[in-house]
């Protein structure tokens, strides 16, 4: 059984969750890749020893990793939880009523460990039709043999979007796109019925059950510490879905939410592709992100009523370090051309994983901005990740804090 808590981004890091990337690979295609968030496909062994080596350097800082597939196939073996994710992802809405019995019926019947990759991985009519031959349906018979029936999930390797430990809750994100919605449900079944989690006792701040109208994604989502949350209102996480998660958490004893507008572009889908906390009141920021205008978020008066006051661009640091009660924020932006910059930026530059304050990982590539970080006091950890940056996302990202020793332990 854990106790899960994350009181800051920087506390030395005790338990996180990742994901190794897998089979879902296979499934990306130059045509499909658009659609399932991918820049590019990608070499999976190549990929597979990158996030070997995150892992390694995880463990070397004193991390417990927990693997998603792994906690996923533990789940399925508790009954509850495999009818509650066969009921919701082979409904008869999209395997068509004639062949749904006989493939529940299958499914039922598979070893956990490779149902849990099934269903991130998906499943082809052919690879379906190998295991139940002869089913009479016209969903199938409609379809190409190398047609996906469930279609794969390639971004559950960025762990951290779909589920976000917020001090001693949780968050299973309402996902903005169609192609990883069918995450949250993992998630959900994980934190429900999985040993580590089923004793609960820690607040759920969203099943990742409500509308993708209300939509929060992870990585918008830092936790600075002081009580105080930093949210970017991004491409994916929307103004009515902070409003919702605030009520939430400040229910649930958060004090403060600066909230980050940002552009809505791909290159900056989330707050974490521009800024990630590294050390006590110091973030690294790309250049090109300039100041943006915020929302200071505290509890109202009446109960679940939320008081928003509107900062200026030019007050983004100064809302950002009163959130964390101290008079000034360090923001470290590596100095160069906005060209290197904003090639560093698309390969992840600034999205850096503290394993403890002033310690981060980072993609090595990203050469410029190692340096710059590591002469700027900081211990930079780098990883191998050209495979791993074609899904654009980096350390920051592919991480799911679940444990940080607390900031003044
Ligand atoms: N926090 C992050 O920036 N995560 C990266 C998510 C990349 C993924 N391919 C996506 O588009 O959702």
């Amino acid at each position: 059984m854990l106790t899960p808590s994350i009181d800051s981004e920087i506390g030395r890091l005790q338990t996180v969750i990742i994901h190794r990337p897998g089979k879902e690979m296979l499934r990306l295609t130059p045509e499909n890749k658009d659609e399932l968030l991918f820049d590019d496909v990608l070499w999976l062994e190549r990929a597979q020893q990158e996030h070997d080596e995150f892992a390694r350097v995880l463990r070397s800082r004193g991390a417990q990793v927990l693997y998603l597939q792994d906690l996923l196939a533990e789940t399925l073996e508790i009954p509850e939880a495999r009818a509650f994710l066969l009921g919701a992802v082979l409904s008869e809405d999209s395997t068509g009523l004639a062949a749904s019995p006989a493939i529940r019926q299958w499914a039922e019947s598979v070893e956990a460990p490779a149902l849990a990759e099934t269903l991130i991985a998906g499943i082809t009519k052919e690879e379906l039709l190998e295991r139940i031959p002869g089913v009479s349906s016209m969903v199938l018979a409609s379809m190409d043999p190398e047609d996906l029936l469930i279609g794969p999930l390639p971004n559950h390797l960025f762990t951290r979007d779909t589920s976000s430990w917020i001090y001693n809750g949780v968050s299973i994100n309402s996902m903005s796109r169609q192609a990883r919605r069918r995450e949250s449900l993992n998630y959900r079944a994980i934190y429900t019925w999985h040993p580590l989690f089923a004793a609960g006792g820690f607040p759920i701040w969203s099943d990742g059950t409500v509308s993708p109208a209300l939509s929060t994604e992870g990585g918008d989502i830092q936790i600075i510490g002081n009580g105080a949350v930093l949210i970017g209102v991004s491409e994916r996480t929307c103004p009515q879905g902070v409003e919702r998660l605030a009520t939430q958490l400040f229910a649930g004893g958060v004090r403060e939410i600066v909230a980050v507008k940002m552009r809505k572009t791909r290159a900056q889908m989330h707050l974490d592709t521009i800024m990630t906390m590294v050390d006590h009141g110091t973030f690294t920021k790309y250049a090109g992100a300039g100041m943006l205008p915020t929302f200071t978020l505290r509890p109202g008066e009446r109960e679940g009523a939320v008081d928003v006051i509107e900062n200026p661009a030019e007050a983004m640091h100064d809302a950002i370090a009163a959130a964390l009660g101290i008079d000034e924020l360090i923001v470290l932006t590596t100095p160069q051309d906005s060209r290197a910059a904003a090639r560093e930026q698309w390969d992840d530059g600034a999205n850096s994983l503290a394993v403890a304050p002033g310690v981060i990982i980072t993609y090595e590539r990203n050469v410029n901005t190692n340096e710059y970080l590591t002469s700027m006091g900081m211990e930079v950890l780098t990883i191998p990740g050209s495979e791993l940056g074609r899904g654009r996302g980096g350390p920051h990202c592919m991480s799911c804090p679940v444990i940080r020793e607390p900031l003044d332990s």
